[in-house]
């Protein structure tokens, strides 16, 4: 059985812990019974011994899988990851995500996409990273009642993503602790008012619109001071035919999007401006989670 999962971008500027897209990075697992547990990791975090020894899409798996059966099987766990650790692109809910819907798949037990946004939502209780993980596309979530509500949106293949991922890596739970705890009501007004005109953005395909729309004034600036090239990258890009550019969740990829036409002059432009970052251009997701029996 073959498990795949895309990257993810949260936030999307003033979305704070609402928006979020898919990008066609995926992590991807295959699962074998066998005699023996084993593990074989290729790609982003092969070079990790932690992922091999103590790694939590085997221990979410082995949790759903055993409450679910009772029994106590081995499986051959293959890893081929693209999404990076801890650079804002979701590689902690793509883990969530998958370990669930194959501890599911594997007895063949059916697992609707909104229970497993759900029961995702026990293990990272913001929905931005999961729902698009799951559903692919633009995705605008909430949490009442321990559920997930969200609507989504496939994006259109006229629009790149554009990924500038720094060589250093920025902790979730760390990034989160370095933002106030109170805010002014003009910063909430403005993230209220610029967070629906992006969503409005997307679901109307009205691009021209993203780069107003995609203002923040609650996460990015307290977050990017900590790695101050980022405004930097964010301003090369926004001047070299970006749509918008946002700090990808929380740090340290900064996201773009630009039209097909523009991404490759704007990629450009990034590669030589930060020899020292990861640059590249994909495709959007519009799939989520996958599973091939
Ligand atoms: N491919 C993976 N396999 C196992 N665990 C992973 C993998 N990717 C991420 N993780 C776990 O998620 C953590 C990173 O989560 P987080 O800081 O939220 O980063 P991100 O912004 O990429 O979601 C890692 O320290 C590791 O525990
Ligand atoms: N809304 C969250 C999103 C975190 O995304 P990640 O990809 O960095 O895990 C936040 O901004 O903290």
């Amino acid at each position: 059985m073959r498990v795949s999962v895309p990257a993810t971008s949260a936030n999307l500027g003033p979305g704070f812990d609402t928006l979020g897209l898919a990008i066609a990075m995926k992590n991807q697992v295959v699962i074998k019974p066998s005699k023996f547990h084993s593990v074989s990791l290729r790609g982003e975090g092969s070079n990790n011994p932690a992922l091999k020894d103590n790694n939590m899409f085997i221990s979410i798996f082995n949790d759903f899988y055993h409450n679910l059966t009772h029994k106590k099987r081995n499986f051959r766990f293959e890893f081929q990851n693209e999404v990076p650790l801890s650079r804002g692109l979701g590689s902690s809910s793509a883990v969530i995500v998958s370990a669930i819907a194959s501890a599911y798949a594997i007895e063949g037990i059916k697992l609707e996409k909104q229970k497993l946004l759900n029961l995702a939502l026990a293990y990272e209780n913001h929905p931005d990273n999961i729902t698009p993980a799951v559903m692919g596309g633009f995705n605008v979530a909430t949490v009442q009642d321990n559920e997930v509500r969200f609507l989504n949106k496939s994006i259109p293949k006229v629009l790149k993503a554009v990924v500038v991922i720094p060589n250093r890596p920025i902790s979730t739970q760390l990034s989160r602790k370095a933002l106030p705890y109170k805010y002014s009501k003009e910063d909430v007004i403005y993230n209220i008012s610029h967070s629906s005109l992006l969503t409005a953005a997307f679901m109307s395909e009205n691009w021209d619109m993203l780069k107003c729309a995609s203002q923040d004034m609650i996460h990015q600036k307290y977050r990017m001071k900590h790695m101050p090239e980022l405004f930097d990258v964010q301003k090369t890009a926004l001047s070299n035919g970006s749509l918008m550019s946002t700090l990808s969740g929380s740090g340290s990829t900064l996201f773009s999007v630009a039209y097909v036409d523009d991404s490759r002059k704007l990629e450009k432009a990034l590669k030589q401006k930060f020899p020292h970052f990861k640059v590249f251009t994909c495709d959007f997701d519009n799939v989520g989670v996958r599973i091939d029996l």
